[in-house]
C-alpha cells in the first residue's frame, strides 16, 4: 500500500438496488485535480474546500454520464487529512459505476481497499485505532443498542479511558527507570503505593475486559434455541416473541419439522430464535431429519429454552433433554400452559408462562438478557471489542506478573519489563504504537469506501 496513491471508491451502500444518491469519495494528492477533470461546471471555476459544485460527469467523447454536486474538502481538514473530493451522483448503480470508472481513469487513481480511507485517517492522525473502529461497528450495527455502543467509542471513550491508565503506567514506569538509572541521588521509593497503583490499573483493565465481553451479545446478537419435546408449545412461543404467526402450530404432535429462524429485538439486542422439531423416538424418516436438525440447534445455540409442558408436568423425556444439553451452553427452563391446572413439577423451573395468552413473557424476556450477560448494561457504554478485550488481557497480565516480582522482592528493573509490555499493549489499543500487523488486522474487516 503506497500513500502516495490516490484512492477512490463508492462510499455509499454498494449491495445491488437503488438509492437516490450515491458518494463517489476519492482521497489522496490526486483528488482535486480527478474531481476537476471528471466533473465539468459550469462558470465557477474556482471553488474553495468545503463548497459544492454543480456540475456534469462527461465521458471520453464529451457526452454527459450523469448531473451530480462535487464537494471539495482540502487536508489536512478533511476526514481522512488528505485532499478529498466527493462526486454526489444519481443512485442508480449504472451511473454510480460509470462515474467510478472515469475517475479511475485518471492517472494516479486507483480503487481503495476495504477500510483504507480509514487507516489513512489513523495514519495522518485524524481518527485514533478505536474510534475508527468504532466507525465500522456503528455502520454493521444490527439493533439500536449496538448503534449506542458504537457511537461511545467514535466519542473517544475508550480512547480517553484506555490513554488514562497508559498515562499512569508511563508515570510509574518513569519512577522506576530514574530508581535503575540514579538510585543514590533519590529519595526511596515507596514500594507499597507504587503497588497499590498497579492494582488498580489491573482491576480497572480486567473490568473493562468483563463489560465488554457482556456487551458482546449486544453487539453481535444471540442464537437463541427452542427445544422440547413435541407438543409442548415451541412454535407457540416462538410466534408470542417474535409477535407473528411465523411458524405453523397444530395440535398434532410432531408439527415442526424443520429449523425455523425468526429475528426480533428484546431491548435493543438482537436475537435469532431458532424453532425445532419436537424431540422424540419416531419412524417417520422426514422427522428423524428434523430432530437431528434440533439436535444440532441444541448443541450450538447461545442460550437453550428447555420448553416443557407445565400441564403435564415434568417427564423422563425432559430429564433426558435437559442432560443432553452442553454444560457451557445456559439454559432456561420454561413450564409451557400456565393457563392450565398445574402438573407435577419436582425439577424447579425458570420461567413459567402461557404462550397461549402470554403471560409470564416478561420474565422469560428478563432470564433470557441475564443468562446471555446482556441485563444491566445500560450504564456499560465502554465495551471494548474482541481485539482491544485481547490487548486489555495482555495488559493486565504483565501487571499481575510484575506485581509478583515485586512479591519476591526483585531489583527494581525487573518490574520495569512487564511495566512496558503492559504499556505497549495499551498503546495498540489505541494505535499510539502502530504496526503493520495491526492495521492489517483492523481495516482489512471494513467495508470499501470506509
Ligand atoms: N458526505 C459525507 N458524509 C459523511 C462523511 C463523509 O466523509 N462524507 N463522513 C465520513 O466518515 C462522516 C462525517 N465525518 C467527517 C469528519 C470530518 C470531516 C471534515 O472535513 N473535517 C474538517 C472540517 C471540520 C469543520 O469544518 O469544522 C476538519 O476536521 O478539519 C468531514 C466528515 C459521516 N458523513
Ligand atoms: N392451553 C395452552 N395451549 C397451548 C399453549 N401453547 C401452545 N398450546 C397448544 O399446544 C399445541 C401444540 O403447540 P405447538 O406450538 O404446535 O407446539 P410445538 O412444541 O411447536 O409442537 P411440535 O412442533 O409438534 O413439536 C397447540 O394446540 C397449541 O395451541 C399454552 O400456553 N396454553
Ligand atoms: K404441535
Ligand atoms: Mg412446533
Amino acid at each position: 500500500m503506497n500513500a502516495s496513491d490516490t484512492i477512490a471508491a463508492v462510499a455509499t451502500a454498494v449491495a445491488p438496488g437503488q438509492g437516490g444518491i450515491a458518494v463517489v469519495r476519492v482521497s489522496g494528492p490526486a483528488a482535486e485535480a480527478t474531481g476537476r477533470s471528471v466533473v465539468h461546471c459550469p462558470g465557477r471555476q474556482v471553488c474553495g474546500s468545503h463548497r459544492v459544485m454543480y456540475g456534469h460527469v462527461i465521458d471520453g467523447e464529451g457526452r454527459r454520464l450523469d448531473e451530480v454536486l462535487l464537494l471539495l474538502m482540502r487536508g489536512p481538514r478533511s476526514f481522512t487529512g488528505e485532499d478529498v473530493v466527493e462526486i454526489h451522483c444519481h443512485g442508480g448503480v449504472v451511473a454510480v459505476q460509470q462515474v467510478l470508472e472515469r475517475v479511475l481513469a485518471h492517472p494516479g487513481v486507483r480503487r481503495a481497499l476495504p477500510g483504507e480511507f480509514s487507516q489513512r485517517a489513523v495514519l495522518n492522525g485524524r481518527l485514533d485505532l478505536t474510534r475508527a473502529e468504532a466507525v465500522s461497528e456503528l455502520v454493521a450495527a444490527r439493533s439500536r443498542r449496538a448503534a449506542e455502543l458504537a457511537m461511545a467509542g467514535l466519542d473517544g471513550g475508550i480512547q480517553a479511558k484506555i490513554t488514562a491508565l497508559r498515562e499512569r503506567l508511563l508515570d510509574q514506569l518513569t519512577e522506576l527507570e530514574a530508581r535503575v538509572d540514579f538510585e543514590e541521588d533519590l529519595p526511596p521509593l515507596d514500594g507499597d503505593a507504587l503497588l497499590d497503583g498497579l492494582q488498580q490499573v489491573r482491576q480497572a483493565l480486567l473490568t473493562l475486559v468483563a463489560d465488554g465481553e457482556r456487551a458482546d451479545a449486544l453487539r453481535s446478537g444471540l442464537r437463541v434455541a427452542l427445544v422440547g419435546r413435541p407438543n409442548v408449545g415451541k412454535s407457540s412461543l416462538l410466534n408470542r416473541l417474535s409477535r407473528r404467526e411465523r411458524a405453523i402450530v397444530t395440535e398434532l404432535p410432531g408439527t415442526t419439522r424443520d429449523l425455523l429462524e425468526s429475528e426480533i429485538v428484546l431491548e435493543g439486542v438482537p436475537i435469532t430464535l431458532l424453532d425445532t422439531a419436537g424431540i422424540r423416538s419416531t419412524d417417520d424418516a422426514v422427522e428423524q431429519l428434523g430432530i437431528a436438525r434440533s439436535e444440532e440447534a441444541l448443541a450450538t445455540a447461545d442460550v437453550v429454552l428447555l420448553v416443557l409442558d407445565g400441564h403435564a408436568g415434568w417427564t423422563a423425556e425432559d430429564a433426558a433433554l435437559l442432560a443432553r444439553i452442553p454444560e457451557h451452553i445456559p439454559r432456561i427452563l420454561v413450564a409451557n400452559k400456565a393457563d392450565l391446572p398445574a402438573g407435577a413439577l419436582p425439577q424447579p423451573v425458570d420461567v413459567q408462562l402461557s404462550a397461549l395468552e402470554g403471560t409470564g413473557e416478561e420474565d422469560l424476556v428478563q432470564a433470557l438478557l441475564e443468562r446471555c450477560g446482556a441485563a444491566g448494561t445500560e450504564g456499560v457504554l465502554l465495551a471494548l471489542n474482541e481485539r482491544q478485550r485481547d490487548l486489555a488481557a495482555t495488559a493486565a497480565a504483565a501487571l499481575g506478573r510484575s506485581q509478583e516480582v515485586a512479591a519476591q522482592q526483585l531489583p527494581w528493573d525487573f518490574w520495569t519489563i512487564d511495566l512496558r509490555e503492559a504499556i505497549r499493549a495499551l498503546g495498540e489499543i489505541t494505535g499510539e504504537e502502530l504496526t503493520e500487523a495491526v492495521l492489517d488486522r483492523v481495516f482489512s474487516r471494513f467495508c470499501i469506501g470506509k
